[in-house]
C-alpha cells in the first residue's frame, strides 16, 4: 500500500454517508488516501497529533468533513500548513447550515477552503484535491482532463421528456 497523499477525516462515522463521495473520487483517480474518524471535540489530543504530523507524513491535502458545530476542519488548519478542504455535513436539525457557517467563517490568517453542504461538496473537495496534485503530476492532469471530457459528453447527451 502506497503512503497516503490525501487524508480524509470526519468527526464521526455518521458522516460517512456524505464523505464516501470524496473517497469514491479518490478511488476513481487511483490516488493513495487514508480515511479515518478524528474529532476536535471528542478526541482533541488525537486531532492535534494527526494535524501536527500530516506534513511530515507527506500528506498533500486534508479533506475534513464534520456536521453541526463543525470545528474539526478549522482546528486542523490551526495546527498544520497542509491545505485543509472543509466539507459541511448535513446536520439533523439545521440541515447543514450550522456546519457550513462553522467551517466557512474562519478568522483571517487560518484558511479552510469550504465546499458545498453534503455529497456534492464531498465529491468536489476530492476533485479539488486531485487538481492540486495535478499541478505536479502530468498523469493526474490527463486523468482530470479525461474526467471533464466524459462529464461534458454525458451532459451533451442529456435528453428531456417531449
Ligand atoms: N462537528 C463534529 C466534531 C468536531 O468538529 O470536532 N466532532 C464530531 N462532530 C460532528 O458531530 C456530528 C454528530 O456525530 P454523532 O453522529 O457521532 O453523534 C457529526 O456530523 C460529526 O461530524
Amino acid at each position: 500500500m502506497k503512503d497516503p497523499l490525501i487524508s480524509v477525516v470526519m468527526g464521526s462515522n455518521s458522516d460517512w454517508d456524505v464523505m464516501q463521495y470524496a473517497v469514491a473520487i479518490l478511488k476513481d483517480f487511483n490516488i493513495s488516501y487514508e480515511a479515518r474518524v478524528v474529532s476536535a471535540h471528542r478526541t482533541p489530543d488525537t486531532m492535534f497529533e494527526f494535524a501536527e504530523n500530516a506534513s511530515k507524513r507527506g500528506i498533500q491535502c486534508i479533506i475534513a468533513g464534520a456536521g453541526g458545530a463543525a470545528h474539526l476542519p478549522g482546528m486542523i488548519a490551526a495546527k498544520t500548513t497542509v491545505p485543509v478542504l472543509g466539507v459541511p455535513v448535513n446536520s439533523r436539525y439545521l440541515k447543514g447550515m450550522d456546519s457550513l457557517l462553522s467551517i466557512v467563517q474562519m478568522p483571517k490568517g487560518i484558511p479552510v477552503a469550504t465546499f458545498a453542504i453534503g455529497e456534492a461538496g464531498a465529491a468536489n473537495a476530492a476533485l479539488f484535491a486531485v487538481a492540486i496534485l495535478a499541478n505536479n503530476d502530468d498523469q493526474i492532469r490527463k486523468q482530470l482532463g479525461a474526467f471533464r471530457e466524459k462529464q461534458a459528453d454525458s451532459v451533451a447527451a442529456m435528453q428531456l421528456p417531449e
